[in-house]
Order: structure tokens, then C-alpha cells, then sequence
């Protein structure tokens, strides 16, 4: 056949002047964009948000948005409403799995429709049965912002609804303080706000999208470029300017996903939640939340791959920890080797100790990194935005140092 007796790649092989020269611009042009990529890549800060699930990852990244993407974030500040009218669903779903009262348990039944429709609107991908048999947990395969949903129907029914669940969960605070069961501290719980969020023109607030409670599947990835922040340093400003936030599933099952980020990444920021000292792992009942978390750090401190790696801890879920303690649960009766006074001062100082100590023992020969530790509540946005102020600095000075001395 014709065709085949001739040398296919001839045409390429035969050599060309003219195509010769168009290939070496080719090449010219590629190598300059290869430069171009190589340079932002190096004055990119790429940084890993850890800790384990409900630590507080997600909702710190809301702080960044925040602080440093306000057009973004209003923009998508709305899209909050139906994650919010899923929270107060699913606390609904949860006092009524432990009340009697069955003309209650009618009323609120179109709520359980809302829940799941709201659900499908959201494109909540799958749902895992919690161990203890409670609601399941909303989460939405990785994306990049809430996906739009018609909310209005579901802000109607909430809001035929708001005597009844008033009702609901007066009855169950008193059921429940009597047999000490708290629920107010559990993520997503806005029962104490309904009558606002229950009204037909609600819009939700910074501080609601902050206590809204998603949890994150897969990973996300948001850039942010921080504008004319790097002056205050008198640096150069173009370096450092784009930063790339990683947030990552916190549960068990979600942690294999880490281990790719440690080869190439400027700083982690660590959340450690130190309220939840009397809890359990939703993902296994056998294991203390606070003893999960030193796990983690002493992983990550021990890693090699991270042994340049700046490395920032936020003490977070003061607030939490604060309310616990004056409740009268008592810190030293989970952890055996604290003897301090049960202030949260005094074991947020203790804590702080702890982790240092794990980070200095447990550190690589020949490891050069800054840890910097934080007392945080990050639900609180003002607080949160004056230590993210410290923060940047602190992973920006870093960067700069490796970048230009290393
Ligand atoms: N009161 C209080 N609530 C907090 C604090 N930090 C986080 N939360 C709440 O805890 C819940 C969990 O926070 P997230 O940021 O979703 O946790 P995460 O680490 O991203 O969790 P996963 O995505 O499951 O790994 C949310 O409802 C937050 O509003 C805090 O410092 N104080
Ligand atoms: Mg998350």
C-alpha cells in the first residue's frame, strides 16, 4: 500500500530550515513560560490546614476568605443560608430521635422532608450513619463553594415551624441539664438563634457561615493573594503575594490524603481543639479527642518531609474550653498528668508547654523550622483576623528567608 511504503514521520525527519526555526521559537516560548511558572511557583506560599475532624480547618479558611477575599466571600455568604437551614434540621432531627411527645414529633415531620430535600439541592454526595445511631452528618464532595440551592421553600417551613421547635428544645434543655447532657457545644447548633433564623428575610450573618457546620471530603484548594500586605515587612512585594490554602477531611478514614501535601509545602497551620478533652472520635468511641490530636502533632513533628516546614498550632475552641471548665467538668479527670488549677488559662499555658515539648522531642536531626502557638476561637472573626495578621507575617518571613538564602 501506498501510503505505508512512505516513511510516516518523514515529514519531520526531513530537515526544514524553516520549520527548524519555527520549532526553536516553540522552544524559546515554552522555556520563558516554564521560567514565568517556576518563579510564581517559588513566590507561591502553599499552606496545609491539619487537624483532626471538627477542629476548626474549614472555618479558619473562612477566616482567610474573610480577612483577605472580602469580594469572594460576600459573594458567597448567602449561599450559607442552606447549609445553616440543614444545621438547625439536623438539631431538630436530633432532640426529636429523644422526645416522646408525638404531636411534636407530627409537627416537626415536614422538617425532615426540608433536611433531605435540602440535601439533594446541595448535591450532598453520601451520607455515613453516625455510630451512635444520630442524623448523618452533611458533607458535599469536594467543592469550591456551596453550590446555589432554592432555599426559599425550606426558609418557609423553618419558619411555620419556630414555636414548635421553640418548644422541642425548651423541653429538651430542661430534660437534658437535668442528666447533664450538653448540646449547645455540639458544631452547627443555632437552636439559641432560631427565632432570627427562622424569620422569612434572613440572610446569615459572618459569625453564622462561621459556625455553620460542613464537613469537608476530598481537598479543597483556594488561592488568595494578599495585596500590599508584604510592605509592612519593607520586602519586596511581589513575593509571597499568592498563597495557596489546602483544607483537607479531618476524619479518620480522610487522613491518607495528607501525605501527598508533605513534600511541597511552606507551612501547616495545626488545629488542635483543646475543648473536646472529654470526647471521643465519632469514627471510633475507643479513642480520647485530645490524645488523637497530640497523635498528630507528633506525626507531623516527626516527619522528615516537613523538617523545614513552618509550623503553626492553634489552641483552638477556647471559648469552649472556657464554658466547659466553669461547668465544672474537670480537666485533670482526662488528663492524668495535669495537676493545674481547672482554668482555662492556666491549661491553655499547660498545653502550650505540651506541644512544644512534643515538637522539640520529636523533631528530625538537623531540623530548622519555627513553631508558632496560638490560644484561638475561631468562630470569633475579629480575634481570629488579628492573629491571621501575625500568622502571614510569620509564614511570609519564613518563605523569603528560604527563598532567598537557601
Ligand atoms: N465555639 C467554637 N466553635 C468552633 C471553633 N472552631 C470551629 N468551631 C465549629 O466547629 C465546627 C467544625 O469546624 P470545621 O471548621 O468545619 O472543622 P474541620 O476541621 O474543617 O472538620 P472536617 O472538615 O470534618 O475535617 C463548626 O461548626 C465550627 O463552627 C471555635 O474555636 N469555637
Ligand atoms: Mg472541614
Amino acid at each position: 500500500m501506498a501510503v505505508l511504503d512512505q516513511d510516516p514521520f518523514a515529514e519531520l525527519t526531513h530537515h526544514d530550515p524553516d520549520a527548524q526555526r519555527v520549532s526553536d521559537a516553540i522552544d524559546d516560548a515554552l522555556k520563558v513560560e516554564k521560567k514565568k511558572r517556576d518563579k510564581a511557583e517559588k513566590n507561591q506560599v502553599k499552606v496545609l490546614l491539619l487537624g483532626q475532624g471538627e477542629s476548626g480547618k474549614s472555618t479558619t479558611l473562612k477566616n482567610f476568605r474573610l480577612a483577605y477575599d472580602p469580594e469572594g466571600w460576600q459573594e458567597e455568604r448567602a449561599s450559607w443560608r442552606a447549609v445553616i437551614q440543614l444545621n438547625v434540621c439536623r438539631s431538630v432531627h436530633i432532640l426529636l430521635a429523644d422526645s416522646t411527645d408525638e404531636l411534636l414529633n407530627l409537627r416537626l415531620a415536614p422538617l425532615k422532608r426540608v433536611e433531605a430535600d435540602l440535601m439533594r439541592r446541595l448535591g450532598a454526595a453520601s451520607y455515613e450513619d453516625t455510630p451512635d445511631g444520630q442524623p448523618p452528618e452533611v458533607y458535599l464532595r469536594a467543592m469550591t463553594s456551596i453550590p446555589q440551592a432554592n432555599d426559599a421553600e425550606a426558609q418557609a417551613v423553618l419558619f411555620a415551624c419556630l414555636s414548635d421547635i421553640q418548644t422541642l428544645y425548651a423541653s429538651a434543655k430542661s430534660q437534658r441539664s437535668q442528666d447533664g447532657r450538653g448540646i449547645e457545644e455540639s458544631s452547627g447548633f443555632f437552636l439559641n438563634d432560631v427565632e432570627r433564623i427562622c424569620a422569612p428575610d434572613y440572610t446569615p450573618s459572618d459569625e453564622d457561615v462561621m459556625r455553620a457546620r460542613l464537613r469537608t471530603t476530598g481537598v479543597q484548594e483556594w488561592r488568595i493573594r494578599f495585596h500590599n500586605t508584604t510592605s509592612t515587612l519593607g520586602l519586596n512585594a511581589a513575593y509571597g503575594q499568592d498563597w495557596v490554602i489546602y483544607d483537607v477531611g479531618g476524619c479518620r478514614t480522610a487522613r491518607h490524603a495528607w501525605l501527598p501535601f508533605f513534600e511541597n509545602i511552606n507551612a501547616i497551620i495545626f488545629l488542635a481543639p483543646l475543648s473536646p478533652f472529654d470526647q471521643t472520635l465519632a469514627e471510633d468511641p475507643s479513642v480520647n479527642r485530645l490524645d488523637d490530636t497530640i497523635r498528630i502533632w507528633k506525626f507531623i513533628t516527626a516527619s522528615k518531609l516537613l523538617s523545614r516546614t513552618t509550623l503553626v498550632v492553634f489552641l483552638n475552641k477556647c471559648d469552649l474550653l472556657r464554658r466547659k471548665l466553669r461547668k465544672g467538668v474537670r480537666f485533670a479527670d482526662y488528663v492524668t498528668t495535669y495537676d493545674g488549677e481547672n482554668e482555662a488559662g492556666v491549661v491553655v499555658k499547660w498545653m502550650r508547654d505540651k506541644f512544644k515539648d512534643v515538637a522539640k522531642s520529636n523533631a528530625p536531626a538537623g531540623t530548622n523550622r519555627p513553631v508558632y502557638l496560638y490560644a484561638t476561637s475561631v468562630t470569633d472573626t475579629r480575634a481570629t483576623s488579628v492573629t491571621l495578621k501575625t500568622v502571614h507575617d510569620g509564614i511570609l518571613r519564613a518563605h523569603l528567608k528560604s527563598a532567598e538564602f537557601v
